[in-house]
């Protein structure tokens, strides 16, 4: 499996308000970029953080390249991913429609009836006790064919992801505003590293529009 973290962050790293509210980062040429990512992917992934502040769709915009998959025996979208320990995720969530196959990612946690809930628009997967393991729901998502992984946030989960050494690449936009807040979400939240840190090595700088898009690899993967 190869995995991918891609971002929108402010000039002083956030990637929301303290309101948790989506704020427009980057512009068209960026969501084309995040567009062309997708279509070159098997699933697209976020937390349950991300889908009750932004109920984001998560499909491949573009005809041409729905197209593009359809013709390499591949479905239009990729699959979406939900990481949600106690199945948080509302049934009207713009993931659940039939655009594209869904994984809830779900720990001992839920409840049978929010299992219930969910298991009519998507395939339910459990691994963990109170959080989600990633580890284990990650290699499940692997048995299912999705290789190619993207995540979309936010940054509790990117941070967990940083923190069980499952990226490979980390792919942000730096726009140019100030968002502040020392309670808005930045690229990693989660607890945060103490002792040791993980590195990456920067592959590519690409100005865009009026911010810059970075391309790194985590370092000995
Ligand atoms: N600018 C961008 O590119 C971008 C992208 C996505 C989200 N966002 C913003 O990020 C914010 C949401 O981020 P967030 O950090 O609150 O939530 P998140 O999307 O990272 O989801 C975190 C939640 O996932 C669940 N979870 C289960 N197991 C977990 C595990 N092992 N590790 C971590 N989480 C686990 C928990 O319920 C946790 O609260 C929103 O404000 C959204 O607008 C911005
Ligand atoms: N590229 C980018 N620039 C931004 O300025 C910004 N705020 C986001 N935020 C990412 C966020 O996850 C969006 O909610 C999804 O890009 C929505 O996806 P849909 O259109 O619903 O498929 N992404």
């Amino acid at each position: 499996m190869h995995v991918v973290v891609n971002a929108a962050m402010s000039a002083d790293g956030k990637l929301s308000s303290r309101r948790r509210e989506q704020i427009a980062i980057s512009g068209e040429a960026d969501f084309d970029r995040v567009d062309r990512l997708r279509a070159d992917s098997d699933a697209v992934v976020v937390g349950v953080g991300t889908v009750l502040a932004d109920d984001p769709h998560l499909t491949v915009k573009d005809e041409t390249l729905r197209e593009k998959r359809r013709e390499s025996d591949r479905p239009a979208n990729p699959a979406r991913v939900v990481v949600d320990s106690s199945g948080r995720t509302p049934t009207d969530a713009a993931i659940l429609d039939d655009a594209a196959t869904t994984y809830v990612c779900l720990s001992e946690a839920a409840s049978v009836e929010r299992r219930a809930a969910l298991a009519d628009s998507a395939e339910l997967v459990t691994a963990g006790e109170e959080r989600v393991d990633l580890l284990r729901a990650f290699a499940t998502l692997q048995e299912q064919g999705l290789e190619q992984v993207m995540v979309e946030g936010g940054g509790e989960l990117i941070f967990s992801l940083f923190d069980a050494g499952l990226v490979d690449e980390l792919r942000v936009f730096i726009g140019s505003k100030i968002i502040g807040g020392r309670d808005a979400p930045t690229l990693a939240d989660g607890e945060g590293f103490v002792t040791e840190f993980p590195s990456l090595d920067l592959e590519s700088v690409d100005r865009l529009d009026d911010g810059v898009v970075l391309t790194w690899r985590v370092a000995d993967r």
